[in-house]
């Protein structure tokens, strides 16, 4: 028994190996936020400072240094300062030799420098290994530990430097993505920005649209009501005005997400080839589809809960009660028809907004990367144009006995729900002729790279060698 509990003490003192020390250049807020997670994920930081006794609060368990001092006891250094300020890395190469830079700089705007960051950081210390990578989190995130799952990007030329890097990203619980060379740190500076311009567009569409058809509802509905009956029924615009304006912006951004693909489609059959790049406006268009989907899928939860909360408002409630007191109310007769419609126009809207809410789990990445491209495309595609058809429908239905009356026409205007159906109609009957059986014959032989050459066109080019 004794020799058995001597040689298990040294192996327990061994088993706790002290935990890496990590250094930060740059005491600023992400430096901050960033050291903080590191301590809590078990590793030691060290910060480099140019005042490291006058720097402000620190993570507890942090200690602070001078640059040179810091990066002599770690090997894999933070670079958490702006680009601006780099040039003082290049005094302090000599202490850089041999070990990993990691950085994370942002700029404000694209091409704000011939080169990338993290190229110019290489320039000036050359015998350091640099990572570019970690650039899209923010000081917020980190401080409130919102990183499980969330993905980053790595780039770097040397391997062992970005695997060291990637372990340490792995413990803060983040998923790393290599994106190849330092060559790809230009494209990883443009994340943050780009990733807001994907929702420029797609919002401010929105914004158009809302703004459009608020005014077109308030005209046609309260002032008209005004002016005509002089009734003031001006507390619509908080929910019904509202709940007409939403299902109109979410139908007309959801048929904007497939009316690029059917356009490219009618290009691709007209031109007879898919070799030739689409028009600019086309191309952001098709890009930021996702984000009009969400945007889409927004507004119908939106028209979804606002619907709820119709049957238990003030105004309606009184109407209830008033018409239940009135003896003279006209005699209420089933008709069959009109239930029929209720019921079909309830439904369509339930179904619709079901394969909505499936349309936009499948766009998470955790759930599209699950799935493969053919799924995917199915999904987006088939499913994406099934939801459209049944809330084009459930438009409709809702406005199925308004379109012949003449009281609908307030002001000579057709109504709002009207014109929302123009564009989810085009985009539907343009897809029909899609899927008619020459047309999807030749748009499939195109899309597998058959080419419908153009005679005179090659004469012409045949010209233009010949000189
Ligand atoms: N804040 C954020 O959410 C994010 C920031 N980034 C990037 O991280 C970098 C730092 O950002 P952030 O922490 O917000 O900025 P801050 O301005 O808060 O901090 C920058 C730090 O850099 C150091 N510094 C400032 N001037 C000089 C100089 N002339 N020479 C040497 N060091 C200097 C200072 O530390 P000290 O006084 O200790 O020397 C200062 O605290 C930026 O490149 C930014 O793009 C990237 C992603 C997210
Ligand atoms: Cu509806």
């Amino acid at each position: 028994m004794k020799p058995e509990s001597v040689s298990l003490h040294p192996l327990g003192t061994a088993a706790a190996p002290e935990p890496e020390l990590l250094c930060i250049f740059g005491t600023g807020d992400l430096g901050r936020s960033l050291g903080l997670r590191l301590l809590q994920s078990g590793y030691r930081v060290v910060y480099g400072s140019r005042r490291p006794h006058s720097c402000g609060p620190l993570p507890q368990g942090a200690q602070v240094m001078s640059h040179a001092a810091a990066a002599r006891s770690a090997s894999l250094i933070f670079i958490c300062v702006h680009r601006e300020h780099y040039d003082f890395l290049e005094t302090m190469a000599p202490h850089l030799e041999g070990k990993v830079l990691v950085d994370l700089s942002n700029n404000l705007k694209k091409d704000m420098y011939p080169e990338a960051n993290a190229a110019y950081l290489q320039r000036l210390v050359p015998g350091a290994a640099v990572v570019k990578g970690l650039n899209t989190l923010s000081a917020w995130a980190l401080q409130n530990g919102l990183l499980a799952g969330k993905q980053v990007y790595l780039c770097g030329n040397s391997a062992g430097a970005k695997q060291a890097v990637a372990e340490m990203a792995t413990k803060l619980g983040l998923t790393v993505l290599d994106r190849g060379s330092l060559s790809a740190a230009r494209e990883l500076e443009d994340f943050p920005l780009q990733l807001f311009q994907e929702w420029r567009l797609p919002l401010r569409v929105a914004i158009g649209i809302t703004a459009f058809f608020f005014f077109y509802l308030l005209i046609r509905d309260v002032i008209y009501a005004y002016v005509e009956q002089g009734k003031d029924i001006s507390f619509r615009i908080m929910v019904s005005l509202a709940n007409k304006v939403f299902p109109i912006v979410s139908l007309i951004m959801l048929s904007l997400c497939y009316l690029p693909g059917v356009i490219a489609a009618f290009l691709q059959l007209y031109r007879g080839t898919k070799y030739r790049r689409f028009p600019d406006w086309l191309d952001r268009w098709m890009l930021c589809r996702k984000q009009m989907g969400l945007v889409a899928l927004g507004f119908a939860f939106l028209h979804a809960i606002y619907t709820f909360i119709i049957p238990i408002r003030y105004s309606v409630r009184h109407k209830l009660i008033s018409l239940m007191k009135d003896n003279k109310t006209t005699p209420f007769y089933f008709d069959n028809t009109e239930a029929w419609a209720t019921d079909s126009f309830y439904v369509l809207g339930i179904l619709g907004f079901f394969f909505y809410v499936l349309l936009g789990l499948t766009s998470l990445p955790s759930v599209g990367g699950s799935l493969s491209w053919r799924e995917f495309s199915f999904i987006q595609s088939k499913l994406g144009h099934l939801t459209l058809s049944i809330c084009t429908a459930h438009g409709y239905i809702y406005g199925w006995n308004k379109f012949l009356k003449p009281s609908t026409y307030k002001w000579y205007t057709p109504p709002a729900f009207m014109l929302c159906l123009i564009v989810p109609s085009v985009v539907l009957v343009l897809k029909a002729l899609l899927l008619l059986p020459c047309v999807d014959r030749t748009l499939t032989r195109i899309r597998q790279g058959w080419e419908r050459t153009h005679p005179r066109e090659e004469m012409g080019e045949s010209k233009v060698t010949n000189l």
